[in-house]
Protein backbone atom coordinates (compact mmCIF):
# COMPACT_ATOMS: atom_id res chain seq x y z
CA UNK A 1 0.00 0.00 0.00
CA UNK A 2 1.49 3.49 -0.79
CA UNK A 3 1.72 5.90 1.65
CA UNK A 4 -1.02 8.86 1.94
CA UNK A 5 0.71 12.06 0.43
CA UNK A 6 -1.56 14.19 2.98
CA UNK A 7 -2.61 12.81 6.37
CA UNK A 8 -4.99 15.33 8.64
CA UNK A 9 -5.00 14.44 11.61
CA UNK A 10 -7.52 15.49 14.47
CA UNK A 11 -7.24 19.14 13.03
CA UNK A 12 -8.73 22.44 14.85
CA UNK A 13 -8.28 25.83 14.14
CA UNK A 14 -9.61 28.73 16.70
CA UNK A 15 -8.63 32.61 15.93
CA UNK A 16 -7.98 34.27 18.95
CA UNK A 17 -8.75 37.81 19.80
CA UNK A 18 -6.54 39.37 22.42
CA UNK A 19 -7.34 42.66 24.81
CA UNK A 20 -3.64 43.71 24.53
CA UNK A 21 -1.01 43.20 21.06
CA UNK A 22 1.24 42.46 23.69
CA UNK A 23 -0.48 39.83 24.68
CA UNK A 24 -0.84 38.22 21.55
CA UNK A 25 3.11 37.98 21.53
CA UNK A 26 3.37 36.80 24.65
CA UNK A 27 1.29 33.66 23.20
CA UNK A 28 3.26 33.03 20.47
CA UNK A 29 6.04 32.72 22.41
CA UNK A 30 4.73 29.93 24.39
CA UNK A 31 3.43 31.96 27.50
CA UNK A 32 -0.08 31.17 28.29
CA UNK A 33 -2.73 34.03 27.97
CA UNK A 34 -6.14 34.21 27.84
CA UNK A 35 -7.69 35.54 24.86
CA UNK A 36 -10.48 37.76 25.14
CA UNK A 37 -12.69 36.12 22.27
CA UNK A 38 -11.91 32.49 20.70
CA UNK A 39 -13.58 31.25 17.42
CA UNK A 40 -13.45 27.54 16.32
CA UNK A 41 -13.97 28.01 12.83
CA UNK A 42 -12.06 23.92 12.46
CA UNK A 43 -12.69 21.19 14.81
CA UNK A 44 -11.57 17.39 14.93
CA UNK A 45 -11.01 17.19 11.14
CA UNK A 46 -9.47 14.06 10.27
CA UNK A 47 -8.70 12.54 6.61
CA UNK A 48 -5.91 11.29 4.55
CA UNK A 49 -5.47 11.82 0.90
CA UNK A 50 -3.69 9.27 -1.51
CA UNK A 51 -1.32 9.86 -4.12
CA UNK A 52 -3.26 10.63 -7.67
CA UNK A 53 -6.74 11.41 -5.53
CA UNK A 54 -8.46 14.36 -7.13
CA UNK A 55 -10.30 15.82 -4.05
CA UNK A 56 -12.75 18.22 -3.85
CA UNK A 57 -13.63 20.08 -0.77
CA UNK A 58 -17.39 21.94 -0.27
CA UNK A 59 -19.21 23.72 1.89
CA UNK A 60 -21.07 26.71 2.76
CA UNK A 61 -19.54 30.59 2.82
CA UNK A 62 -17.55 30.50 5.96
CA UNK A 63 -17.62 26.45 6.14
CA UNK A 64 -13.86 26.69 7.22
CA UNK A 65 -12.73 25.35 3.52
CA UNK A 66 -9.86 28.15 2.68
CA UNK A 67 -8.79 27.67 6.69
CA UNK A 68 -8.65 24.21 5.87
CA UNK A 69 -6.29 25.02 2.64
CA UNK A 70 -3.78 27.66 4.63
CA UNK A 71 -2.93 25.36 7.22
CA UNK A 72 -2.43 22.75 4.61
CA UNK A 73 0.06 24.78 2.58
CA UNK A 74 1.38 25.96 6.03
CA UNK A 75 0.67 29.81 5.50
CA UNK A 76 -1.59 29.48 9.13
CA UNK A 77 -1.00 27.11 11.81
CA UNK A 78 -3.54 24.42 13.57
CA UNK A 79 -4.27 24.96 16.72
CA UNK A 80 -4.75 21.40 17.46
CA UNK A 81 -3.61 18.17 15.72
CA UNK A 82 -0.73 17.54 12.91
CA UNK A 83 -0.73 17.14 9.08
CA UNK A 84 2.14 15.86 7.33
CA UNK A 85 2.61 16.06 3.79
CA UNK A 86 4.80 13.83 1.63
CA UNK A 87 5.58 15.65 -1.43
CA UNK A 88 6.25 19.14 -3.25
CA UNK A 89 2.74 21.01 -2.83
CA UNK A 90 1.81 24.07 -5.38
CA UNK A 91 -0.72 26.47 -4.40
CA UNK A 92 -3.37 29.17 -5.83
CA UNK A 93 -4.82 30.53 -2.98
CA UNK A 94 -6.75 33.48 -2.29
CA UNK A 95 -5.79 36.83 -4.72
CA UNK A 96 -3.24 38.44 -4.93
CA UNK A 97 -1.74 36.43 -1.81
CA UNK A 98 2.08 36.38 -1.59
CA UNK A 99 3.05 38.95 -4.41
CA UNK A 100 4.41 42.04 -4.47
CA UNK A 101 2.31 44.78 -5.88
CA UNK A 102 4.81 47.11 -6.79
CA UNK A 103 7.09 43.91 -8.46
CA UNK A 104 6.13 43.44 -12.35
CA UNK A 105 4.65 39.97 -13.50
CA UNK A 106 8.49 38.99 -14.23
CA UNK A 107 9.75 40.23 -11.23
CA UNK A 108 6.81 38.67 -9.16
CA UNK A 109 7.02 35.37 -11.12
CA UNK A 110 10.68 35.26 -10.30
CA UNK A 111 10.09 36.06 -6.16
CA UNK A 112 7.06 33.37 -6.17
CA UNK A 113 8.67 29.94 -7.95
CA UNK A 114 12.06 31.12 -5.83
CA UNK A 115 10.02 30.63 -2.51
CA UNK A 116 8.51 27.76 -4.09
CA UNK A 117 12.11 26.78 -3.58
CA UNK A 118 13.42 27.26 -7.46
CA UNK A 119 16.53 28.19 -7.81
CA UNK A 120 17.64 31.12 -10.47
CA UNK A 121 18.53 29.11 -13.31
CA UNK A 122 15.64 26.73 -12.89
CA UNK A 123 13.03 29.77 -12.84
CA UNK A 124 15.26 31.15 -16.12
CA UNK A 125 14.18 28.05 -17.65
CA UNK A 126 10.69 28.06 -17.10
CA UNK A 127 9.86 32.13 -17.44
CA UNK A 128 8.92 31.63 -21.13
CA UNK A 129 6.41 29.08 -20.52
CA UNK A 130 4.97 31.14 -17.70
CA UNK A 131 5.03 34.21 -19.34
CA UNK A 132 3.76 32.23 -22.61
CA UNK A 133 0.54 30.52 -20.51
CA UNK A 134 -0.45 33.80 -18.38
CA UNK A 135 -1.02 35.35 -21.80
CA UNK A 136 -0.51 38.50 -20.16
CA UNK A 137 0.61 40.65 -23.00
CA UNK A 138 2.93 43.70 -22.38
CA UNK A 139 1.30 43.88 -18.67
CA UNK A 140 4.58 41.38 -18.04
CA UNK A 141 6.80 43.69 -17.65
CA UNK A 142 4.36 46.12 -15.65
CA UNK A 143 3.26 46.13 -11.45
CA UNK A 144 0.85 44.04 -10.25
CA UNK A 145 -1.19 46.45 -8.77
CA UNK A 146 -2.61 47.26 -12.46
CA UNK A 147 -3.69 44.14 -13.09
CA UNK A 148 -7.42 43.11 -12.63
CA UNK A 149 -8.02 40.22 -10.20
CA UNK A 150 -7.95 37.83 -13.71
CA UNK A 151 -5.34 38.65 -14.81
CA UNK A 152 -3.54 38.57 -11.26
CA UNK A 153 -5.06 34.74 -10.95
CA UNK A 154 -3.13 34.16 -14.45
CA UNK A 155 0.03 35.02 -13.31
CA UNK A 156 -0.65 32.72 -9.72
CA UNK A 157 -1.46 29.93 -12.00
CA UNK A 158 0.90 30.08 -14.58
CA UNK A 159 3.58 30.08 -11.44
CA UNK A 160 2.34 27.58 -9.38
CA UNK A 161 2.06 24.87 -12.46
CA UNK A 162 4.91 26.17 -14.19
CA UNK A 163 7.01 23.00 -12.26
CA UNK A 164 4.40 19.81 -11.84
CA UNK A 165 4.01 19.66 -8.39
CA UNK A 166 3.40 16.20 -6.27
CA UNK A 167 0.27 17.96 -4.95
CA UNK A 168 -1.48 21.20 -6.45
CA UNK A 169 -4.25 22.91 -4.42
CA UNK A 170 -6.72 25.50 -5.82
CA UNK A 171 -8.77 27.28 -4.15
CA UNK A 172 -11.57 29.11 -5.63
CA UNK A 173 -9.41 31.27 -7.41
CA UNK A 174 -10.26 29.91 -11.07
CA UNK A 175 -13.53 31.20 -11.12
CA UNK A 176 -11.99 34.82 -11.03
CA UNK A 177 -10.38 33.99 -14.62
CA UNK A 178 -12.82 34.33 -17.79
CA UNK A 179 -14.19 31.18 -19.28
CA UNK A 180 -10.84 30.63 -22.08
CA UNK A 181 -8.14 30.53 -19.13
CA UNK A 182 -10.53 28.75 -17.03
CA UNK A 183 -10.49 25.73 -19.74
CA UNK A 184 -6.50 26.06 -19.86
CA UNK A 185 -6.44 25.93 -16.30
CA UNK A 186 -8.87 23.03 -16.48
CA UNK A 187 -6.43 20.77 -19.10
CA UNK A 188 -2.89 21.48 -17.32
CA UNK A 189 -4.71 20.31 -14.01
CA UNK A 190 -6.14 17.59 -16.12
CA UNK A 191 -2.85 16.51 -17.89
CA UNK A 192 -1.17 16.96 -14.16
CA UNK A 193 -3.78 14.16 -12.99
CA UNK A 194 -2.61 12.02 -15.89
CA UNK A 195 0.73 12.27 -14.91
CA UNK A 196 -0.17 11.32 -10.82
CA UNK A 197 0.01 14.92 -9.04
CA UNK A 198 -2.35 14.76 -6.70
CA UNK A 199 -5.34 17.83 -6.67
CA UNK A 200 -7.34 19.48 -3.85
CA UNK A 201 -9.69 21.93 -4.82
CA UNK A 202 -12.16 24.27 -3.30
CA UNK A 203 -14.91 25.05 -5.59
CA UNK A 204 -18.94 25.88 -5.35
CA UNK A 205 -18.71 24.84 -9.71
CA UNK A 206 -20.83 21.43 -8.89
CA UNK A 207 -19.61 20.79 -12.73
CA UNK A 208 -16.32 20.75 -11.90
CA UNK A 209 -15.93 19.08 -9.26
CA UNK A 210 -17.99 16.20 -10.57
CA UNK A 211 -15.92 16.00 -13.99
CA UNK A 212 -12.53 16.39 -12.50
CA UNK A 213 -12.53 14.88 -8.71
CA UNK A 214 -12.71 11.24 -7.51
CA UNK A 215 -13.44 12.27 -4.27
CA UNK A 216 -15.06 15.52 -2.04
CA UNK A 217 -15.35 15.97 1.82
CA UNK A 218 -17.90 18.62 2.64
CA UNK A 219 -17.22 20.77 5.66
CA UNK A 220 -20.58 21.78 7.35
CA UNK A 221 -19.55 24.72 10.27
CA UNK A 222 -15.83 23.31 10.61
CA UNK A 223 -16.61 19.53 10.87
CA UNK A 224 -16.29 16.88 8.14
CA UNK A 225 -20.10 16.20 7.40
CA UNK A 226 -19.19 13.76 4.35
CA UNK A 227 -17.24 12.40 3.04
CA UNK A 228 -17.01 10.28 -0.55
CA UNK A 229 -18.13 9.92 -4.31
CA UNK A 230 -18.46 13.66 -5.71
CA UNK A 231 -22.34 12.34 -6.73
CA UNK A 232 -22.68 11.31 -2.82
CA UNK A 233 -21.28 14.17 -1.18
CA UNK A 234 -22.92 16.54 -3.78
CA UNK A 235 -26.57 14.99 -3.02
CA UNK A 236 -26.06 15.39 0.40
CA UNK A 237 -25.04 19.17 0.32
CA UNK A 238 -27.46 20.28 -2.04
CA UNK A 239 -30.26 18.41 0.47
CA UNK A 240 -28.58 20.37 3.43
CA UNK A 241 -28.45 23.62 1.83
CA UNK A 242 -32.63 22.94 1.50
CA UNK A 243 -33.01 21.54 4.75
CA UNK A 244 -35.02 23.14 7.73
CA UNK A 245 -33.56 22.60 11.47
CA UNK A 246 -35.23 19.50 12.72
CA UNK A 247 -35.47 17.85 8.90
CA UNK A 248 -33.78 14.64 8.57
CA UNK A 249 -31.44 13.60 5.46
CA UNK A 250 -31.10 10.21 4.98
CA UNK A 251 -28.66 8.30 2.94
CA UNK A 252 -28.84 5.18 2.12
CA UNK A 253 -26.01 2.83 0.48
CA UNK A 254 -26.92 0.63 -2.25
CA UNK A 255 -25.56 -3.13 -3.45
CA UNK A 256 -23.50 -1.10 -6.18
CA UNK A 257 -21.84 1.36 -3.92
CA UNK A 258 -23.59 4.14 -4.83
CA UNK A 259 -25.37 6.60 -2.19
CA UNK A 260 -28.80 7.64 -2.43
CA UNK A 261 -30.06 11.08 -0.48
CA UNK A 262 -33.81 11.49 0.74
CA UNK A 263 -34.18 14.67 2.28
CA UNK A 264 -37.26 17.11 2.85
CA UNK A 265 -39.99 17.59 5.39
CA UNK A 266 -41.86 14.92 4.00
CA UNK A 267 -45.35 16.46 3.64
CA UNK A 268 -45.49 15.16 0.26
CA UNK A 269 -43.98 11.66 -0.82
CA UNK A 270 -43.00 9.60 -4.10
CA UNK A 271 -44.56 6.45 -3.84
CA UNK A 272 -43.36 5.06 -7.07
CA UNK A 273 -41.40 5.98 -10.27
CA UNK A 274 -41.02 3.74 -13.48
CA UNK A 275 -39.68 4.58 -16.95
CA UNK A 276 -42.18 2.92 -19.63
CA UNK A 277 -41.83 2.41 -23.44
CA UNK A 278 -43.86 3.45 -26.60
CA UNK A 279 -45.69 -0.17 -26.05
CA UNK A 280 -46.48 0.82 -22.12
CA UNK A 281 -43.89 -2.00 -21.15
CA UNK A 282 -41.90 -0.41 -18.20
CA UNK A 283 -38.28 -1.01 -19.02
CA UNK A 284 -34.23 -0.50 -17.49
CA UNK A 285 -33.13 -0.24 -20.77
CA UNK A 286 -33.79 2.29 -23.56
CA UNK A 287 -32.43 2.85 -27.31
CA UNK A 288 -30.92 6.29 -27.85
CA UNK A 289 -33.47 8.40 -29.25
CA UNK A 290 -36.55 6.36 -28.24
CA UNK A 291 -39.62 7.42 -26.53
CA UNK A 292 -40.00 7.25 -23.11
CA UNK A 293 -42.66 8.34 -20.20
CA UNK A 294 -41.12 8.70 -16.88
CA UNK A 295 -44.20 7.67 -14.19
CA UNK A 296 -44.27 8.96 -10.70
CA UNK A 297 -47.25 8.46 -8.34
CA UNK A 298 -47.00 10.91 -4.96
CA UNK A 299 -49.18 10.85 -2.38
CA UNK A 300 -49.66 14.43 -0.25
CA UNK A 301 -49.14 14.32 3.95
CA UNK A 302 -50.45 17.59 4.81
CA UNK A 303 -52.70 20.04 3.22
CA UNK A 304 -50.36 22.21 0.84
CA UNK A 305 -50.83 25.30 -1.21
CA UNK A 306 -49.23 23.94 -3.94
CA UNK A 307 -47.58 20.77 -4.92
CA UNK A 308 -44.66 20.30 -7.94
CA UNK A 309 -42.96 17.44 -9.52
CA UNK A 310 -39.74 17.87 -10.60
CA UNK A 311 -37.19 15.52 -12.29
CA UNK A 312 -33.61 15.66 -13.54
CA UNK A 313 -31.88 12.90 -15.46
CA UNK A 314 -28.08 12.67 -14.76
CA UNK A 315 -25.17 10.98 -15.70
CA UNK A 316 -22.96 8.22 -13.81
CA UNK A 317 -20.80 10.99 -12.54
CA UNK A 318 -24.27 12.88 -10.82
CA UNK A 319 -23.74 15.41 -14.23
CA UNK A 320 -27.29 16.89 -14.43
CA UNK A 321 -28.12 16.34 -18.15
CA UNK A 322 -31.63 17.42 -18.03
CA UNK A 323 -34.09 18.52 -15.54
CA UNK A 324 -37.48 20.00 -15.52
CA UNK A 325 -40.87 20.41 -13.57
CA UNK A 326 -44.78 20.75 -13.80
CA UNK A 327 -44.08 24.74 -12.55
CA UNK A 328 -42.35 24.96 -16.04
CA UNK A 329 -44.85 23.21 -17.62
CA UNK A 330 -47.51 25.53 -16.15
CA UNK A 331 -49.01 22.39 -14.56
CA UNK A 332 -48.54 22.76 -10.67
CA UNK A 333 -51.36 21.58 -8.79
CA UNK A 334 -52.83 23.73 -6.24
CA UNK A 335 -54.64 23.75 -2.88
CA UNK A 336 -53.66 19.55 -2.30
CA UNK A 337 -55.33 17.83 0.55
CA UNK A 338 -53.93 15.80 3.02
CA UNK A 339 -53.97 12.31 1.59
CA UNK A 340 -54.47 12.97 -1.92
CA UNK A 341 -52.70 11.18 -4.48
CA UNK A 342 -51.21 12.03 -7.96
CA UNK A 343 -49.84 10.47 -10.60
CA UNK A 344 -47.46 12.28 -13.12
CA UNK A 345 -46.28 11.40 -16.60
CA UNK A 346 -43.08 12.83 -18.45
CA UNK A 347 -43.17 11.76 -22.06
CA UNK A 348 -39.70 12.65 -24.04
CA UNK A 349 -37.11 11.26 -26.79
CA UNK A 350 -34.60 9.30 -25.10
CA UNK A 351 -31.74 11.76 -26.72
CA UNK A 352 -28.94 10.71 -24.59
CA UNK A 353 -25.57 8.75 -25.30
CA UNK A 354 -25.12 5.00 -24.34
CA UNK A 355 -24.04 4.89 -20.66
CA UNK A 356 -25.96 4.34 -17.18
CA UNK A 357 -28.35 7.37 -15.86
CA UNK A 358 -30.21 8.30 -12.75
CA UNK A 359 -33.24 9.88 -12.40
CA UNK A 360 -33.58 12.56 -9.61
CA UNK A 361 -37.14 13.89 -8.48
CA UNK A 362 -38.14 16.31 -6.35
CA UNK A 363 -41.60 17.59 -4.72
CA UNK A 364 -41.62 21.39 -4.02
CA UNK A 365 -44.11 23.89 -3.33
CA UNK A 366 -42.79 25.90 -6.28
CA UNK A 367 -40.40 26.61 -8.67
CA UNK A 368 -36.89 25.80 -6.65
CA UNK A 369 -37.01 23.21 -3.51
CA UNK A 370 -35.14 25.65 -1.45
CA UNK A 371 -37.73 26.80 -0.27
CA UNK A 372 -40.74 24.49 0.47
CA UNK A 373 -38.76 21.25 -0.14
CA UNK A 374 -41.20 18.17 0.43
CA UNK A 375 -39.43 15.07 -0.76
CA UNK A 376 -35.87 15.21 -2.76
CA UNK A 377 -34.96 11.92 -3.68
CA UNK A 378 -31.91 11.36 -5.85
CA UNK A 379 -30.75 8.05 -7.55
CA UNK A 380 -34.83 7.14 -7.36
CA UNK A 381 -34.51 5.19 -10.56
CA UNK A 382 -31.49 4.27 -12.61
CA UNK A 383 -31.53 3.11 -16.45
CA UNK A 384 -29.50 2.22 -19.21
CA UNK A 385 -29.37 3.84 -22.35
CA UNK A 386 -27.85 1.43 -25.69
CA UNK A 387 -27.31 2.80 -28.78
CA UNK A 388 -29.10 0.26 -31.63
CA UNK A 389 -28.57 2.76 -34.22
CA UNK A 390 -25.16 4.56 -36.07
CA UNK A 391 -22.34 5.52 -33.55
CA UNK A 392 -22.00 8.56 -32.62
CA UNK A 393 -19.90 10.70 -29.39
CA UNK A 394 -20.95 12.43 -26.27
CA UNK A 395 -23.67 12.08 -23.92
CA UNK A 396 -26.51 14.10 -26.06
CA UNK A 397 -27.88 12.63 -29.13
CA UNK A 398 -29.01 15.39 -31.92
CA UNK A 399 -30.32 13.68 -34.42
CA UNK A 400 -28.36 14.74 -37.63
CA UNK A 401 -28.84 14.63 -41.30
CA UNK A 402 -25.50 14.75 -43.55
CA UNK A 403 -25.48 16.06 -46.74
CA UNK A 404 -21.79 15.39 -48.94
CA UNK A 405 -21.84 16.55 -52.22
CA UNK A 406 -17.99 16.09 -54.57
CA UNK A 407 -16.74 19.80 -55.57
CA UNK A 408 -16.77 22.99 -53.18
CA UNK A 409 -18.73 24.54 -56.52
CA UNK A 410 -21.50 22.65 -55.78
CA UNK A 411 -24.38 23.71 -53.91
CA UNK A 412 -25.85 21.07 -51.12
CA UNK A 413 -29.45 21.10 -51.78
CA UNK A 414 -31.86 21.56 -48.90
N1 LIG B 1 -7.77 35.63 9.92
C1 LIG B 1 -8.98 35.39 10.44
N2 LIG B 1 -9.33 35.89 11.64
C2 LIG B 1 -10.53 35.64 12.19
N3 LIG B 1 -11.48 34.86 11.61
C3 LIG B 1 -11.19 34.33 10.41
C4 LIG B 1 -9.93 34.56 9.76
N4 LIG B 1 -9.92 33.88 8.57
C5 LIG B 1 -11.13 33.27 8.49
N5 LIG B 1 -11.88 33.53 9.58
C6 LIG B 1 -13.23 33.02 9.85
O1 LIG B 1 -13.19 31.62 9.75
C7 LIG B 1 -14.42 31.12 9.20
C8 LIG B 1 -14.07 30.20 8.03
O2 LIG B 1 -13.55 31.01 6.97
P1 LIG B 1 -13.05 30.40 5.60
O3 LIG B 1 -12.57 31.53 4.76
O4 LIG B 1 -12.12 29.28 5.88
O5 LIG B 1 -14.41 29.81 5.02
P2 LIG B 1 -14.72 29.24 3.57
O6 LIG B 1 -15.41 27.93 3.78
O7 LIG B 1 -13.51 29.24 2.73
O8 LIG B 1 -15.77 30.30 3.03
P3 LIG B 1 -16.04 30.88 1.53
O9 LIG B 1 -16.80 29.82 0.79
O10 LIG B 1 -16.88 32.08 1.81
O11 LIG B 1 -14.72 31.22 0.92
C9 LIG B 1 -15.24 32.34 8.80
O12 LIG B 1 -16.22 32.55 9.79
C10 LIG B 1 -14.24 33.46 8.78
O13 LIG B 1 -14.84 34.68 9.16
Amino acid sequence: MTAPVLTVSGVGKAFRRYKREMHRILSLCGISMAPSEERWVLRDINFAVEPGQAVGIVGRNGAGKSTLLKLITGTMRQTTGTIAVNGRISAILELGMGFNMEFTGRQNAFQAAGMMGFNQSEIEGVIAEIEDFAELGDYFEQPIRVYSSGMQVRLAFAVATAFRPEVLIVDEALSVGDAYFQYKCFDRIRSFRKQGTTLILVSHDKAALQSICDRAILLEAGKVAKDGSPEEVLDYYNALIAAKEGEEIETIAHPSGRVQTISGDRRARIESVALYDSNGTAVETVAVGKPVELRVTARAHADLEKLVLGFALKDRLGQTMFGTNTFFADQSIDDVTEGETFSFGFRFDANLGPGNYSVSLALSGGESHLVDNYEWRDLAMIFTVVNLGEPFDGKTYIPTTVDVVRGADKAIST
